[in-house]
């Protein structure tokens, strides 16, 4: 699968053991940033880019990760289709998936190890969405809304 992913300088520890882990198990990565740690950098910078692309290739998932996650869930959803959600644990990660159809998770280093963290994402990667017509029914009301307020 294509799997896109970004940081900030709170979590470019966990996006860079994430992105190695990826490759390993035989994911496409397309890495959004941080390039390099700057304790000054801002998510919204490389997140907003990683849900554009996760919206404008939608076989794909993408990953925001930051200090909490918080930020990088809130950047993410400004993008217009996407679905982020804040995970920390394997099975938010799959409810994530299966009820929501998200398309973009995202973790918080500081509150996260990297082996976890790992753990969440595949647990993520793996589970389809259900496709049950209640489930459908809820995601398909917030795209509505989204099509009516948001060009
Ligand atoms: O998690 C985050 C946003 O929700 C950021 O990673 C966090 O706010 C960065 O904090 P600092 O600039 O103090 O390192």
């Amino acid at each position: 699968m294509r799997v896109h992913i970004a940081t900030d300088h709170a979590a470019f520890e966990l996006k860079e053991y994430l992105v190695e882990q990826l490759r390993g198990a035989g994911h496409e990565v397309v890495d959004h940033g941080a390039a390099a740690y700057d304790a000054e950098d801002d998510y919204p910078d490389t997140c907003i880019p990683c849900a554009e692309a996760v919206v404008a290739d939608p076989e794909s998932l993408g990953i925001v990760l930051g200090g909490s996650g918080n930020g990088e869930q809130l950047a993410a959803n400004r993008v217009k289709g996407c679905r982020a959600i804040l995970a920390y644990s394997v099975e938010i990660a799959r409810l994530g998936r299966e009820h929501n159809n998200a398309n973009v998770v995202s973790l918080g280093a500081r509150f996260t190890g990297n082996e976890e963290g790992w753990e969440i994402v595949q647990a993520f990667l793996e589970q389809p969405f259900t496709q049950e017509e209640r489930h459908a029914r809820r995601v398909a009301k917030m795209s509505s809304y989204e099509d009516a307020h948001r060009g």
